[in-house]
């Protein structure tokens, strides 16, 4: 199905214009059936696909039909110099590229098969089951701890018993690395973390909504080394659970972190197309194309 023209989100969708917020519903999608706690269990899904993909702001087309295939469970860097277009391809996947007024796209993009921007789902599908996390991480800082991991449940009005919520608090921040340093802290505000534990947190509020896909876009620029350390630990272990699709321009931890990498490229007054993607460590290590490996390499970007 194309989507030529975009529709504007309803205005309960606003607040993720101001980056103030995380997924918006629970969900269990494609739970592997077991005995595990609902907050352990595993999705058992998480492919996502775009095909073709294109965008505009406006009249400017700033991507140009990229398609590319992110595994379940693996993380995906993208990479490639600023204003080519990676941080609008992610936004796509999650149908935030919408919120924008002028903003209109084409192509297609399927988790596990199904149409993300299939007009019979609801808008809601997409942002319950792939979550975002942002450069800047963005608890609310007035909010516990605990209330910001619960913020989606909260916003949705979605009903949980205290020990529902307790298991999910516990297990969210657990999975976001975050536990440890906070569990005897949960009623102080979240505004009161350092920067890394306030990115954990806002990743901890994306999981309590447990979606099959987690979008990063640069997570860790304004974070310190150790911090960042963390971060890149904490998508290790969760990739074993959930897709990760991270930007960064940090080509060392794309080389870490990832096991599939696209290089996005624009060149001078052209829109941003996929130069070469595929396997991390051969994109690092025999790129195919001489302008991936002038990029990995320092050699402009
Ligand atoms: N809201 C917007 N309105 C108009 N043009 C935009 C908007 N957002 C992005 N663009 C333009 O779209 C192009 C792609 O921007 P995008 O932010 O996706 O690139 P990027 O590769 O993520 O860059 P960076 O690495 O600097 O974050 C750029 O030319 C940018 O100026």
């Amino acid at each position: 199905m194309r989507h030529d023209s975009v529709v504007p989100a309803p205005a309960a969708f606003d607040l993720y214009a101001d980056d103030q917020a995380t997924t918006v519903i629970p969900a269990v999608p494609g739970e592997v059936p077991g005995g595990a706690p609902a907050a352990y269990r595993v999705a058992a899904g998480g492919e996502l696909e775009a095909r073709e993909v294109s965008a505009w702001f406006g009249e400017r087309l700033v991507l140009d039909r990229v398609s590319l295939t992110m595994p379940a469970r693996s993380v995906t860097a993208l990479i490639g110099p600023s204003g080519c277009g990676k941080s609008t391809f992610l936004r796509i996947l999650n149908r935030m590229h919408e919120l924008v007024p002028s903003a209109a796209l084409a192509g297609e993009v399927l988790l596990d098969g199904e149409d993300v921007y299939d007009p019979r789902r609801k808008l809601t599908d997409a942002r319950r089951s792939i979550g975002m996390v942002f450069q800047k991480p963005n608890p609310f800082p007035a909010m516990s701890i605990r209330e910001n991991v619960l913020a989606g449940l909260r916003l949705t009005g979605t009903k949980a018993s205290r020990a529902e919520k307790d298991e999910l608090v516990e297990s969210s921040l657990v999975r976001a690395g975050l536990w440890t340093e906070v569990r005897d802290r949960l009623s102080a505000p979240g505004g009161g973390l350092s920067g890394g534990q306030q990115q954990r947190l806002c990743i901890a509020r994306s999981l309590a909504v447990r979606p099959e896909v987690l979008l990063m876009d640069e997570p860790c620029s304004a974070l310190d080394p150790t911090s960042t350390r963390v971060i890149e630990e904490t998508m290790t272990e969760l990739a074993r659970e959930i897709t990760i699709v991270i930007v960064t321009h940090n080509m060392q931890q794309a080389r870490r972190v990832s096991q599939t990498c696209a290089f996005f490229l624009a060149a001078q007054g052209t829109p941003g197309v996929i130069v070469e993607h595929g396997d991390t460590d051969a994109m690092f290590s025999t790129p195919r194309d001489q302008r991936t490996s002038d990029y990995v390499n320092g050699r402009f970007g």
